[in-house]
C-alpha cells in the first residue's frame, strides 16, 4: 500500500490533520507512517519511499513553520503542494494525575506550542522552565515517564495515550489559533475551481525590483493571499519571497505573470497549484481576543465566518463529531478511522502509554528511538552547560562536592525505581555524567578568585 508520512509520534497535531485528510476520503489507500522530523517526511517523499507527506506550513499566531519552508526552498526542490487544510489548534496543559498547576516546575513542548501559550505560561507559571521537545506528543510521553513536577503542552489524545490528566484546558493565547497543513508529493494538483498557487521567488538587489515583481500579479488582477520573506541563505540582506495566490498555474493570467517573473531573471520555484481540502469549505475564523491576523493563515477570503464565529477554520465540510472550537479527539465517536484509535479502555485505565494501536514494527520503533536519542543529546548538552556555569562559581581546586554527588545519585536511583528500572543501572549512567561534569569544570579551571 502507498504510504503517507507525517511528523510523529502519534498524538501530534500532524497526526490529527492526517486523520482529517484521510477521513475526507480523497485518498483512501494511504498507509500513515510516523516519522521523527519534518526533514524525514520530506526526504521520504523525495526518495519515492512515500507517496506523500503531510506537514505544517504556517500557524495563525506564530506565522510560518520555517523548517518546512526552508526545506522546500533549499533542499527538496522537486516536491509540490497537492492539498491544503486549515485546522483549529487547541493546546492543553497535561501532567501526571495528582499534579496541580502551582506545583509545575517545567513545561515541555514543541517550540511552536510553547510560543502559542507564552502568555498563559507567563501569567500562571512564571517560575517554570520551558523545555523544547521534538513534538507535543513526545513532550507528553516524557512527562508521563518522568517523576518530576513537569507538565506538557499537547493534545487530549496525547494525554489519553500517555495516561496524563488535563490540568488546564485551551491554554493557547489566541482563541482562533489555527494551523495550515499541506500534503506534499512529487506532482502538483489538477486545475479546478478554488485553486491556489504557491511559489518562491528572489529578486535582484536593485531599487524597485520587488515592487515591479509584485506588479506582474497586480496588473493581471491576481489576488495574493500571502507574502512572506525568508533569508535566502546566500548572504545577509538577501531574501526569498514566499507567495500564495488565488488561481492555478495554468490559468492564463497566472501563467503569464509567472512567465513575466521568470523573464525578469528572478529565481522562481513553483511550489504547486492545489485545492483546499473539500473545495470552498475553508472558512475565515472570527477575530480572536485582539490577537493574530484577522483571518487565520490560509483561510480564503470571501468565506463566511467560522462556526459560531469562534475562530474555527475547518477545511473539511463534514464536522460530525468534531468539537466546535477544538480539534477532533480520537474518542471513537465520530472519528471515522478505527485503525487509529489507540489502546483500549483497559490500557487507558492502566495509564499505559501506547504509541500505536497495533504493535509498531521494527522500523517504526527505531524511528522513535532516534527521536528519543535526539532529545537525550539535547538534554545532555543542557546539563553540560549548567555544569559549566556551576564550575564558574567555584574556586579552582575546589570542584568536587561529594555530598551533592551523593544526592544526585540517590535521586537518579529513586526515579529509576519509581519508573520500574533497576536503580543501579541509572546510578551507573549518572556516575559517568558526574565524572564528565568534573572534567568539564576542571578544564574551565573554576573562578579566578
Ligand atoms: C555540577 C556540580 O559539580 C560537580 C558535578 C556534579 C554533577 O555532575 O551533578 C555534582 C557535584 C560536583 O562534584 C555541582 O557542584 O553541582
Amino acid at each position: 500500500m502507498a504510504k503517507i508520512g507525517y511528523l510523529g509520534p502519534p498524538g501530534t497535531f500532524s497526526e490529527l490533520a492526517l486523520q482529517y485528510y484521510l477521513a475526507a476520503g480523497e485518498q483512501r489507500d494511504l498507509e500513515p507512517v510516523c516519522l521523527p522530523s519534518l526533514d524525514d517526511v520530506l526526504a521520504g517523499v523525495d526518495r519515492g519511499e512515500l507517496a506523500a507527506g503531510l506537514v505544517p506550513l504556517e500557524n495563525s499566531s506564530e506565522g510560518a513553520v520555517n523548517r518546512t519552508q526552508d526545506l522546500l526552498a533549499h533542499r527538496f526542490t522537486g516536491l509540490f503542494i497537492q492539498k491544503e487544510m486549515v485546522l483549529p489548534v487547541e493546546h492543553h496543559l497535561l501532567a501526571r494525575p495528582g499534579m496541580t498547576v502551582a506545583a509545575v516546575r517545567r513545561v515541555l513542548s514543541h517550540p511552536q506550542a510553547l510560543a502559542q501559550c507564552r502568555g498563559y505560561l507567563r501569567r500562571l507559571l512564571p517560575g517554570a522552565l520551558e523545555m523544547e521537545t521534538a513534538s507535543t506528543a513526545a513532550a507528553a510521553a516524557m512527562v508521563a515517564a518522568s517523576g518530576e513536577p513537569w507538565a506538557a503542552i499537547g493534545t487530549r489524545a496525547a494525554a489519553r495515550a500517555c495516561g496524563l490528566s488535563v490540568l488546564a484546558e485551551k491554554i493557547n493565547d489566541c482563541q482562533s489559533n489555527a494551523t495550515r497543513f499541506v500534503v506534499l508529493g512529487r506532482q502538483d494538483g489538477e486545475p479546478g475551481a478554488g485553486c491556489k498557487t504557491s511559489l518562491i521567488f528572489s529578486v535582484a538587489d536593485r531599487p524597485g525590483e520587488l515592487y515591479s515583481a509584485l506588479a506582474e500579479f497586480a496588473r493581471r488582477g491576481i489576488n495574493l493571499t500571502r507574502i512572506e520573506s525568508r533569508p535566502a541563505r546566500s548572504r545577509l540582506g538577501e531574501y526569498l519571497f514566499f507567495i500564495d495566490l488565488a488561481g492555478h498555474r495554468q490559468d492564463a493570467p497566472v501563467k503569464e505573470a509567472l512567465q513575466a517573473l521568470a523573464a525578469r531573471g528572478a529565481g522562481l520555484r513553483l511550489l504547486g497549484s492545489y485545492r483546499p481540502l473539500e473545495e470552498g469549505a475553508g472558512k475565515a475564523p472570527g477575530r480572536g481576543a485582539g490577537c493574530g491576523p484577522g483571518r487565520a493563515a490560509g483561510c480564503r477570503s470571501g468565506g463566511s465566518s467560522g462556526p459560531g464565529g469562534e475562530g474555527c477554520c475547518f477545511a473539511v465540510n463534514s464536522q460530525a463529531g468534531l468539537e466546535k472550537t477544538g480539534l477532533p479527539e480520537r474518542n471513537g465517536d465520530g472519528w471515522p478511522h478505527p485503525a487509529y484509535v489507540p489502546g483500549g479502555e483497559a490500557d487507558r485505565a492502566a495509564g499505559v502509554c501506547r504509541q500505536e494501536p497495533v504493535g509498531p514494527g521494527l522500523p517504526e520503533l527505531r524511528r522513535q528511538i532516534d527521536a528519543v536519542d535526539a532529545q537525550l543529546v539535547d538534554l545532555l548538552v543542557q546539563r553540560m552547560q549548567l555544569v559549566e556555569q556551576v564550575g564558574r562559581l567555584k574556586q579552582a581546586g575546589r570542584i568536587r562536592d561529594y555530598a551533592r554527588e551523593e544526592e544526585v545519585l540517590r535521586r537518579a536511583g529513586e526515579h529509576a525505581r519509581a519508573a520500574g528500572v533497576r536503580p543501579e543501572l541509572m546510578k551507573q549512567v549518572f556516575q559517568l555524567l558526574i565524572r564528565q561534569a568534573v572534567e568539564i569544570q576542571d578544564k574551565s579551571g573554576g573562578a579566578q578568585v
